[in-house]
């Protein structure tokens, strides 16, 4: 049997995917004693990260070549838009944040340059690039909220719960693996030196997913210069 090309990148990606499972952001997502300003921070930064990932979905309809393709990304677009950003909209108002506000975050220096990346890589290319730059997004959360949804209590925590429950849900799983699928389709008639361009970006995705937990654990925004530090 022919290998799928997610078994060849899971090869690729899984030291940086299990790294995350260790990193102290996640770690306290899914233990449960995350700081809550450092959550708030996450939940801020990937609303417009997710505003700026469902332009790709959109892309990507506009893209293909085919309408069961067309109508998979208007899926995953509505997905994103309705399912996955309720739930932030959900935690903003345990913070008294309004849909509004949390719309006008100004976008961190990581999330500037992760979104940047992929809506390059996905407007230069056909439509194998722009589901490249989306798997590692869809496919990692859900790989995420499944190991955390097997450790003790984490599905039922009073705060952290719902992330855990949302990001391991059928209904989310369901949209990783549409993108999956996708991109396994895909594969399967490119030669090897397009493979390798995909895997590269599925692997710049992954550490960039990488970075992103860390600006969210560090609650970053942009360097502060030396020089304005001293004004
Ligand atoms: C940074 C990031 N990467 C991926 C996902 C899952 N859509 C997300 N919400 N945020």
């Amino acid at each position: 049997m022919q290998q799928l090309f997610t078994d060849r990148l899971w090869k690729k990606v899984e030291p940086i995917w299990k790294s995350y499972l260790e990193h102290p952001f996640v770690k306290g997502l899914g233990e449960g004693w995350l700081d809550k300003e450092k959550f708030k921070h996450w939940m801020k930064q990937d609303y417009v990260y997710l505003i700026e990932y469902s332009r790709l979905f959109a892309l990507g309809s506009a893209k293909a070549h085919d309408l069961s393709t067309m109508t998979t990304f208007a899926n995953l677009l509505h997905g994103t838009l309705h399912m996955e950003m309720d739930l932030h909209r959900n935690y903003a108002s345990k913070f008294g944040i309004t849909a509004d506000e949390l719309e006008e975050t100004e976008a961190a220096a990581t999330t500037t340059a992760y979104t940047s990346y992929m809506l390059n890589v996905a407007q230069q290319g056909g439509i194998e690039n722009t589901v490249a730059a989306v798997l590692a997004c869809a496919w990692s959360y859900n790989y995420i909220g499944k190991a955390l949804a097997a450790w003790p209590n984490a599905l039922e925590h009073e705060f952290y719960g719902n992330w855990v429950q949302m990001y391991s849900s059928e209904d989310f799983t369901a949209l990783a693996n549409d993108c999956i699928d996708l991109i396994n389709t895909i594969a399967e008639d490119k030669p090897e030196h397009e493979l390798a361009i995909l895997e590269d970006i599925v692997v710049k995705t992954s550490y960039f997913e990488y970075m992103f937990w860390d600006m969210a654990e560090h609650q970053a925004m942009w360097p502060v210069p030396v020089a304005a530090q001293n004004l």
